[in-house]
C-alpha cells in the first residue's frame, strides 16, 4: 500500500453512505425516522411550496413506475397523505429518487434540530477533514441525499459541526451518480479540471462514471459496507492514507 494515495489532488469529492458515514446509520436510523415521521410531517407541511414540489416530482415518478408495469402501492387521490404508501415503498427499496431525497431532508431537519438525530461519521473523518484543509485541499460532497440532508448530516454530527471544512455540496439535481456527465458538471461548477479531483465512494458504478469523466478515484471499504469487490479500483479502509 502506498504511503499516501493521490496526494496530488486539489479537490476531494466524497460520497456519504459507506464512505464518511456507516451504512447502518442511514438504514438503521435515518430511513426509519423518515418512515415514522412522514405521515405527521405531510399533515403539517402539505401546503409548503417545497413539499408540494417534492410531491409533484414523486407523482411523476409514480406515473412512470406504473407505465413501466412496476408493482407499486396505489396513490389513490390528490391529498398529500395519499402519497404515503408509495413513499414507504420507495424508502424500503432504497430508491435514489430526487423527490424522495428532497422530502427526506425536510423530515430529518426537525430531528436534527431537536436533538433526536445525531449523525455518525467514521472515526478518521474529522481528522482527515482537518488535515486535508491544512494541506490546502478543498472538500466537496456528492451524495444521493439532498444538499439540505448533507448539510444537516455534517452540521449535527457526533464529532461536532464539520461544515466549516466543506466548500460545497452536490446531489442528484446535478445528475445521477452513475453518469459521467454528472462528474463533468461538478468539475465545471468547481472550476477545475476533473483530473485534479479525487472522488471516493463505496459504489464501483459511481467510481466508473467518475473515472470516465477523468477524475482520480478510490474505493471505500468501510466496516459494514455491502460491496466488498473493488473491481480493480484502489482500496482504502480509512482516510488516514489519503
Ligand atoms: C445525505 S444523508 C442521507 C443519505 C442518503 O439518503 C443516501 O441515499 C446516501 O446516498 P450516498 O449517495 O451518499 O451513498
Ligand atoms: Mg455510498
Amino acid at each position: 500500500m502506498p504511503d499516501r494515495y493521490s496526494a496530488r489532488a486539489d479537490i476531494i469529492l466524497l460520497d456519504i453512505e459507506g464512505t464518511t458515514t456507516p451504512i447502518d446509520y442511514v438504514f438503521g436510523v435515518l430511513f426509519p425516522f423518515a418512515q415514522k415521521q412522514v405521515e405527521s410531517f405531510l399533515q403539517t407541511h402539505d401546503r409548503d411550496s417545497g413539499v408540494q414540489a417534492d410531491l409533484k416530482r414523486l407523482q411523476q415518478e409514480y406515473a412512470a413506475d406504473v407505465t413501466q408495469g412496476l408493482t407499486v402501492p396505489a396513490w389513490v387521490d390528490d391529498s398529500a397523505t395519499a402519497a404515503i404508501p408509495y413513499i414507504h415503498y420507495l424508502i424500503a427499496s432504497d430508491r435514489k429518487s430526487t423527490g424522495l431525497k428532497s422530502l427526506q431532508g425536510k423530515i430529518w431537519e426537525s430531528g436534527y434540530r431537536d436533538g433526536t438525530l445525531r449523525s455518525q461519521l467514521f472515526p478518521d473523518v474529522k481528522l482527515a477533514f482537518e488535515r486535508w484543509t491544512r494541506e490546502g485541499k478543498r472538500l466537496y460532497i456528492f451524495s444521493s441525499g439532498s444538499v439540505q440532508a448533507q448539510k444537516l448530516l455534517f452540521q449535527y454530527s457526533e464529532a461536532g459541526d464539520l461544515t466549516q471544512y466543506l466548500s460545497g455540496y452536490f446531489d442528484t439535481e446535478t445528475g445521477s451518480k452513475k453518469e459521467a456527465e454528472s462528474y463533468r458538471k461538478i468539475a465545471q461548477a468547481i472550476g477545475i479540471l476533473p483530473r485534479q479531483i479525487l472522488f471516493i465512494s463505496d459504489v464501483t458504478a459511481e467510481l466508473k462514471a467518475a473515472d470516465v469523466a477523468g477524475m482520480q478515484t478510490l474505493f471505500s471499504l468501510r466496516l459494514g459496507n455491502r460491496t466488498l469487490d473493488s473491481e480493480g479500483f484502489s482500496v482504502i479502509d480509512s482516510f488516514d492514507n489519503v
